[in-house]
């Protein structure tokens, strides 16, 4: 197995560092062997295996690879969209979905390359997507997306999504946009015998993930539970995004979302929820002892003005708390690195500055996300653990006259990984994902979206 040894870092994060300090026993560097991190090494010692490449990473700020724990890959097709600019969540649902049921299998698939090719540039080796419409014609969204990440060489948790109740019973999405319940159980079934991968380093994944309480049945949210318990995979959902959301909970189930997600059978460590921002306090004791993992949205959140997630309580209760970009239609882009950098300062207008540093936002989006999607396996720096890996040049203008280089990742707004190992891979070297041509990737993205808007009119 081939041996590569990233040597002598300018800086280094370590998932559990509190401080630049501790990060001084990995200082020389990571040794890898085939997928996984052999050793990491302190400042001056030699690696205790023969080493056959040697990468120079005095210039680069090594982080875990990062980890994006909530996304809707196909919405990069309506970024900026004008009916939907300056709306929140149920309107500017209301004025997507008609347009989201236009997609077909090309747009898919380009939509899913250029979402996962924006992620692995901004130093991601983890995605995972949220894809709840399969309108006829569109069955194989999931198919497609796996087959794209194999192809990027990116780690992929794919949820299989879904939606079951539309207008005409009292829910939000539009009848032409939901699936009869049945057809979305075989399809779940189908996805996990041909897709899910239960080992260490597995590079796909399949979880359930019926959409919000506003778009599915009571009884498909048990069902899936149910077969996600029976085969082993997490269960994900959107949940707490709103104040429309409560109410509508209340109003049609008599309970509070959280309640329901118990009532349901949801409320457990295989369970993964985005957004999570209405919490009381109760509800966040509840969700810390049962180990719920929350994936904070900071931009989608600000952007559709949906409130600020309670990380710092959460985590402290005991829930697992990591980052996600969410769809690039309330963000509008994929960049996770940009994206570290949104929570630690959203963060920061709840809790103030001393209480979130930056130690705490690269946390969230490394070890965090990966605990909150049930993996033990990736999200930090340590022998054992796959290599993914992400280097960071501060060689930009943004950087000049930075001293805390760790810091100045997030501080001065890092956009751009140099290099990203995913399971000892190099798939992205001096800022181009491997065996991708950028220009042509993106023209056949927009002529995509394009196509999506005309079928809309
Ligand atoms: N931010 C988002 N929230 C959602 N809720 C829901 O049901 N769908 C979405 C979505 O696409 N984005």
């Amino acid at each position: 197995m081939e041996t590569t040894w990233i040597k002598d870092p300018l800086a280094i994060f370590t998932a559990t560092m509190k401080d630049n300090g501790a990060a001084q026993s990995v200082q020389g560097g990571i040794v890898i062997q085939g997928s996984r991190i052999l050793e990491t090494l302190a400042r001056g010692e030699r690696p205790s295996v023969p080493i056959d490449v040697i990468v120079d990473a005095s210039q680069h700020v090594v982080t875990p690879g990062l980890i994006n724990a909530h996304h809707h890959f196909y919405q990069t097709l309506t970024r900026a969209y004008p009916e939907a600019l300056n709306k929140e969540l149920f309107h500017w649902l209301k004025s997507l979905y008609p347009v989201w049921a236009g997609l077909d299998e090309e747009m898919m698939r380009v939509a899913t390359e250029l979402a996962l090719v924006e992620m692995m540039m901004s130093g991601c080796t983890t995605a995972s997507d949220h894809h709840y419409l399969l309108p006829h014609g569109l069955e194989k969204a999931i198919d497609i997306q796996v087959d794209a990440a194999q192809q990027l060489g990116i780690r992929a948790i794919l949820t299989r999504g879904s939606m079951s109740l539309g207008e005409e019973q009292g829910g939000l999405p539009p009848q032409h946009t939901i699936q009869h319940e049945d057809a979305i159980i075989d399809d779940s079934l189908r996805l996990i015998r041909e897709y899910h991968q239960a080992d260490d380093g597995a590079m796909v994944q399949i979880a359930l993930a019926p959409c919000s309480p506003f778009s599915v049945t009571t009884e498909l949210m048990k069902e899936t539970a149910l077969v996600a318990r029976q085969h082993g995979v997490m269960l994900h959902t959107h949940l707490c995004e709103t104040k429309d959301e409560e109410q509508f909970c209340l109003k049609r189930f008599g309970y509070r979302p959280v309640d329901y997600l118990e009532e349901v059978g949801w409320l457990h460590e295989r369970t993964w929820l985005a957004h999570g921002i209405h919490f009381n306090d109760e509800e966040i004791r509840r969700l810390g002892q049962a180990q719920v993992g929350i994936c904070h949205c900071p931009t989608s959140n600000m952007m559709l003005a949906s409130g600020i997630c309670r990380n710092k309580e959460l985590e402290a209760a005991g829930a697992k708390v990591g980052i996600g970009v969410d769809g690039s239609a309330s963000n509008d882009g994929s960049n996770m690195i940009a994206e570290v950098r949104m929570a630690m300062y959203l963060q920061r207008l709840r809790y103030g500055s001393a209480e979130v540093t930056h130690f705490d936002a690269l946390r969230w989006a490394t070890a965090g996300s990966a605990a909150a999607m049930g993996r033990n396996d990736i999200g930090k720096i340590k022998a054992g653990m796959q290599a993914d890996i992400a280097m960071f040049k501060l060689d930009d203008i943004r950087f000049s006259g930075s001293h805390d280089p760790l810091a100045a990742l997030l501080l001065c707004g890092a956009q751009q990984a140099d290099r990203v190992m995913v399971a000892g891979k190099w798939r992205v070297v001096d800022g181009r994902v491997q065996g991708v041509d950028l220009d042509d990737l993106m023209a056949r993205h927009s002529a995509a979206a394009k196509r999506l808007a005309m079928k809309a009119r």
